[in-house]
């Protein structure tokens, strides 16, 4: 199924191109939209909304396009607003009931939806007291609550953690994961982080420049590489056994890299199958000989395992560790990466 769809979606304003021939698919659950200042992020949130005409080509939210169907989209899809847009002498309450009745919902129903929505993002007394005093957190959870109150199946959220400290990140973005774990209402979340993404996004896409540079499960993109960790230690034959078994390595064919700390990195093989179109191996089929990713990584502990004995080091540690989604489009130039992964990314990656 899928919630979001474009297909060469353009958007050109005079002198820019915000977005540049952008097909993507989006299915049900929490996908985080990721893209430096002015990738097109915002742009392509008001053209899913039927709030800005695309320039070329087209886009479907739950289903329906979202030039000519702008307004019975808007009744499905929450939205919260990158921008500060709260009216400073009005409460949560009042503002959030003004947003539901806004939406259809009856008084009554206008009410209830707020307490429990308003609820639901955290905000209590405060809720009667005027916006103009909120921080920025309290006044991100109202945002948050508009979005929700009128039960949309899907709701956009455009950079929801700007102006937080981390602490209040955290809290936004589990809450904005509850939103699809307690409600099932589908999430599509824009942010410059890319790493705060990975704990809350079952999918991330990535762009650039208006342009698709990636979109994978996060799994994939934490998955797919991986690193051992290694430490030895030094002995009288090897002054600086780091660097003797950084060698011993090197020549073994294995990529590796050096930490602060003593700390070696060995590149691991994919530890999931990279290339999706690839038919999935049938388990009651016995392995033909062709090596697998497990045996690449076996292989890869094997050989950091006998050059330490031949050095005669001492092991400290050997840990396999996953890469975090941020470390994954750092440049790293003595990896050939996958055709994909060349095209880097610009995103912020803090
Ligand atoms: N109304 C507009 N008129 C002219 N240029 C615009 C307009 N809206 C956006 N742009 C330009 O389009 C590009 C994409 O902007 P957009 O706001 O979609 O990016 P973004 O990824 O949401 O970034 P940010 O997080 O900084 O808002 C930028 O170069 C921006 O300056």
């Amino acid at each position: 199924m899928t919630v979001i769809e474009t297909d060469s979606l353009s958007k050109r304003y005079p002198g820019v191109t915000a977005l540049d021939r952008l097909t993507v698919d989006i299915g049900p659950g929490v996908t985080g939209l990721v893209g430096a200042n002015g990738a097109g992020k915002s742009t392509l949130i008001k053209i899913l909304l039927g709030l800005a005409p695309a320039s070329d080509g087209s886009a479907r939210v739950l289903g329906r396009d979202s030039a000519r169907d702008g307004s019975a989209i808007r009744e499905r899809v929450g939205y919260m607003p990158e921008h500060d847009c709260l009216p400073p002498d009005v409460s949560a309450t009042e503002f959030v009931v003004h947003m539901a009745r806004m939406s259809g919902l009856p008084r009554t129903a206008a009410r209830e939806r707020t307490a429990d929505t308003l609820r639901h993002v955290g905000l209590y007394e405060e809720r009667y007291r005027p916006m103009g005093g909120y921080s920025t957190g309290m006044k991100q959870r109202v945002k948050l609550a508009q979005a929700l109150v009128h039960d949309p199946e899907l709701v956009l959220l455009d950079e929801p953690t700007n102006g937080l400290d981390p602490a209040g990140r955290d809290e936004m973005l589990g809450l904005i994961r509850r939103v699809h774990t307690d409600f099932g209402i589908s999430v599509l979340v824009t942010s410059h982080l890319l790493g705060e993404l990975e704990r809350t996004c079952d999918h991330i896409v990535v762009i650039d420049g208006g342009k698709l540079l990636r979109s994978q499960a996060t799994t994939g993109f934490t998955a797919t590489i991986g690193s051992l960790a290694v430490e030895v230690t030094d002995t009288d034959a090897h002054p600086d056994g780091t660097a003797a078994l950084r060698d011993a390595l090197t020549a073994a064919g294995l990529t590796v890299a050096e930490e602060p700390g003593r700390l070696l990195l060995v590149e691991l093989p994919p530890a999931t199958d990279p290339n999706p179109s690839k038919p999935p191996t049938d388990p009651r089929v016995e392995p033909s000989g062709d090596t697998t990713p497990a045996d690449g990584i076996r292989d890869a502990h094997d050989l950091v395992r006998d050059a330490v004995a031949d050095l005669g080091l001492g092991l400290v540690r050997m840990e396999q560790r996953r890469h975090r989604i941020a470390e994954v489009f750092q440049q790293r130039p003595a990896t050939p990466a996958a055709p994909d992964e060349r095209k880097g990314a610009t995103a912020d990656v803090r």
